[in-house]
């Protein structure tokens, strides 16, 4: 499989030079040259399937000419060693629960796929890789424990100052080793922005390796993949499920919908924002795309203003606005509904939401409601059911919940063991080159 940059001003490479390479020299996102097309007895047999086996088969394609099968089904094992339970929420609603992992967010699978892959490719290089990653909440705790310790590698993490939970905070800044988290005073679009700028400087590439571990990595985004698969196992209704996904960078959605074009069965995406509705507007206004400066919100891991992977989306549906409408429809949810939907849901089906899963989960509900309403849906037909993906552990956001609910969440040991630490983080301005002068300095 060869991947071809987004900006088609830089040459094609092999999956392993993407992943080192994190973003194409022409400031690109790389792109599979094909979608590759699964068995059609694959889905008959998902069942039959153990995770790892249906990991190896969904991922070998992505990877081929890259690694050895054996490699690649060690990496696959590791990644996908929790599970993944798709829970019945209400009549017509499951919760793909993907908090499972070590760090109680979705971002666990591609960081642990990630963080192996490279430290494959990298096995005979004496030359120290830096990874560096932006994070609006999740990525950066996911990215800190899936590198930690990986030899050669150094880590430094990029987070908006005061804008991601104390858990969170926790996960990122508390490591040690190889792992570094520097304090911006900005948004996670600044921090992005950084990390991306300094990909594209000549200067700072020539002394530094420089990778990115954020979904702009082939190796990060292309697992998110896998659970769309896992979910689908699990799935034992009549019709395939429309799918909610609670999106901010747009990278675990664009994979959800590379895995249908693939083969998996779904009937519809819903793209589920919270008040950084650059992507609803898209819809709204006949596909016209205006990035603009995030907002704060209770669910901080999506307040994001230019989503990296928006580019994608368009690519797999040729840029043709009406395509991505059929496929994908958008929501836009604010706290106050945020709030309403983590009560209600939990006094009515006792079933405890995170604020992005609450984001997910009301975009769902709506979805469903007028799907199930419209008249052509026939009053015999079986009702039109979907899941979305609760990506990370209500735990994370002790506060907000205990408040809207009035529980006391209980801590899992991974939480606990991180109360008493304290952070450890350098504050740096939102400038590129503040950024560039503490890399070449340190
Ligand atoms: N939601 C993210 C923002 C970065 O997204 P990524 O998937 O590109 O790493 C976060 O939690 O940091």
């Amino acid at each position: 499989m060869q991947y071809y940059s987004l900006n088609r001003r830089s040459p094609k490479v092999s999956f392993a030079e993407a992943t080192v390479q994190g973003q194409a020299p022409d400031k690109g996102l790389y792109f599979p040259e094909h979608v590759p097309s699964l068995p059609a007895d694959f889905i008959k047999n998902i069942h039959s399937y153990s995770k790892e086996e249906l990991g190896f088969t969904v991922m070998q394609p992505y990877v081929a000419g890259s690694m050895p099968d054996a490699v690649l089904q060690q990496i696959v094992k590791e990644t996908v060693d929790f599970p993944f339970p798709l829970v019945q929420v209400t009549d017509n609603i499951f919760s793909l629960e993907l908090f499972h992992g070590p760090t109680l967010a979705f971002k666990d699978v591609g960081a642990r796929f990630m963080s192996r892959c490279l430290g494959y490719f990298n096995r005979n290089n004496k030359r120290e890789v830096t990874v560096l990653v932006a994070t609006s909440g999740d990525t950066g705790g996911a990215v800190a424990n899936g590198f930690l310790g990986v030899e050669g590698v150094k880590v430094v993490i990029l987070y908006p100052s005061g804008k991601v939970s104390p858990v969170q905070e926790l996960q990122l800044t508390t490591c040690g080793q190889n792992i570094t988290a520097l304090e911006v005073q900005g948004s996670f679009d600044d921090c992005q922005a950084m990390v991306k700028q300094a990909f594209a400087d000549a200067e700072l590439n020539k002394i530094i390796s420089l990778t990115s571990a954020n979904s702009i990595n082939v190796a990060r985004w292309l697992p998110q993949q896998l659970y769309y698969f896992f979910a689908y196992q699990q799935w034992k209704e009549a019709k395939a499920p429309v799918i909610s996904v609670p999106s901010g960078n747009f990278g675990n959605i664009c994979a959800g919908i590379l895995a249908h074009i693939s083969g998996l069965p779904v009937q519809h995406f819903v793209a589920a924002c919270n008040d950084n509705d650059v992507v609803p507007v898209y819809f709204a206004s006949g596909g016209s795309y205006e990035p603009k400066p995030a907002v704060a919100t209770l669910s901080n891991a999506m307040d994001v203003g230019n989503p990296s992977n928006f580019v994608r989306i368009l690519e797999l549906f040729g840029n043709e606005f009406p395509k991505v409408k059929d496929a994908i429809s958008s929501y836009s949810i604010n706290d106050d509904t945020t709030v309403e939907t983590v009560k209600e849901v939990f006094s009515k089906h006792k079933y405890l939401l995170d604020p992005h899963g609450a984001v997910g989960y009301y975009a769902l509900n709506d979805f469903l409601e007028k799907r199930n309403e419209t008249p052509g849906a026939g009053k015999k037909a079986p009702a039109q059911k979907g899941f979305f993906l609760e990506t990370a552990h209500p735990v994370k956001f002790p506060e907000a919940i205990e408040k809207v609910t009035g529980q006391k969440i209980s801590m899992p040991e991974s939480v606990q063991h991180l109360l008493g630490k304290q952070k450890e983080s350098t504050v740096i301005k939102a400038s590129f080159n503040e950024l560039k002068n503490w890399l070449l300095s340190h």
